[in-house]
């Protein structure tokens, strides 16, 4: 198999005057070629800074242990020099906020069409690849979307925009952090239906974040569930999906609308003063005995699964 990415063990801490924010722990996953792994979780759980991480954009202040392999080159510990070279066109992010990366001066075709110059695509041959481009990204009019400025478009579209200019230099790792945050509810399903359809034609490895549980359903291959800067589930989509394990994991199931969203009651706790025990124990509908002093390891379960939980160590 070809692995593409491998994160090991890694470690993120902000420290601030309240204390240190505990944001990624012994955070470990690979992805192999071709793979969409999705990383779910509440606000906060740590989703965010894992992305940062592969692609080098974590604040200086923050800091860092671990290993990410990148088709096995160590990348975390690269020097910003050296690592510059592997952004955009190996590993290409697509941010939370897709009008902060937008030109809003520039057409969007052209803002596409900079990423085919770079791969040295003839000016011949752009416009044609910019239509092509955003028509595999669900609009109806590419040449009507390539003659628009960003603020013509809605935030939807923008951010569809984004993913194209992403994939407009070819990375061989695409990371897009909460591409259906904040959608309304047709501009969210032209996106699913956008990343469908790309999945179909395009077999991208794809890093994606998120706390949409319907996208990550639709076209993960392997999820990452995140709870407190932790891993506590990790597994193919549709066995997570069909019998997760982990309390936590079967909460955001039940939560959701489909499934009656029966809300998990508590909170998360605070990555300062996180428990001794299992993070989870306050909030868990079992509270097994050693929950409450003794922090579970993550244990592997039948070969393709694991998951942090007492109950599964017996
Ligand atoms: N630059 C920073 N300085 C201090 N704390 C930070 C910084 N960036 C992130 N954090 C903290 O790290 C933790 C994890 O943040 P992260 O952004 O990864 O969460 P997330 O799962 O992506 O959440 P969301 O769904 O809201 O995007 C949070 O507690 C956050 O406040
Ligand atoms: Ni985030």
């Amino acid at each position: 198999m070809n692995t593409v990415l491998e994160v090991m063990d890694l470690n993120v801490t902000f420290p601030t005057r309240a204390g240190a924010i505990r944001a990624s722990q012994q955070v470990s996953f690979r992805m192999q070629k071709g793979e969409i792994s999705v990383l779910i979780g509440e606000t906060g759980s740590g989703k965010s800074v894992i992305g940062l991480a592969v692609l080098h954009l974590l604040p200086e202040a923050a800091i860092i242990s671990g290993k990410i392999n990148y088709n096995g080159r160590e990348i975390l510990s690269m020097s910003e020099k050296e690592f510059s070279r592997f952004r955009g066109r190996d590993i290409s992010l697509v941010p939370q906020n897709p009008s902060g990366s937008l030109d809003p001066l520039m057409r969007c075709g052209k803002q596409i069409s900079e990423s085919l110059e770079i791969r040295g695509i003839s000016n011949l041959k752009q416009s044609t690849e910019v239509e092509n481009i955003l028509s595999n990204l669900q609009f109806s009019d590419p040449k009507l979307t390539a003659a628009s400025f960003p603020h013509e478009l809605s935030g939807g579209m923008r951010q569809r925009v984004t993913t194209g200019i992403a994939l407009a230099s070819e990375p061989k790792l695409l990371v897009s952090d909460e591409p259906t945050k904040g959608l309304d509810y047709s501009s969210r399903k032209t996106s699913m239906k956008m990343f469908l359809h790309l999945k179909h034609i395009r077999k991208d490895t794809h890093l994606l974040i998120t706390h949409d549980l319907d996208l990550a359903r639709m076209i993960g291959d392997t999820i990452h569930v995140l709870y407190s800067g932790e891993i506590i589930e990790s597994g193919p989509v549709d066995e997570i999906f069909s019998d997760p394990h982990h309390p936590y994991t079967e909460g955001l199931i039940a939560a959701l609308p489909r499934n009656g969203m029966k809300a998990m009651p508590g909170m998360c706790p605070g990555l300062i003063d996180l428990p001794s025990g299992c993070y989870f124990y306050s909030r868990c509908p079992y509270q097994c005995e050693q929950g409450k002093t003794i922090h579970p390891a993550i244990i592997p379960v039948n070969g393709r699964r694991s998951v942090r939980c007492h109950r599964f160590s017996r």
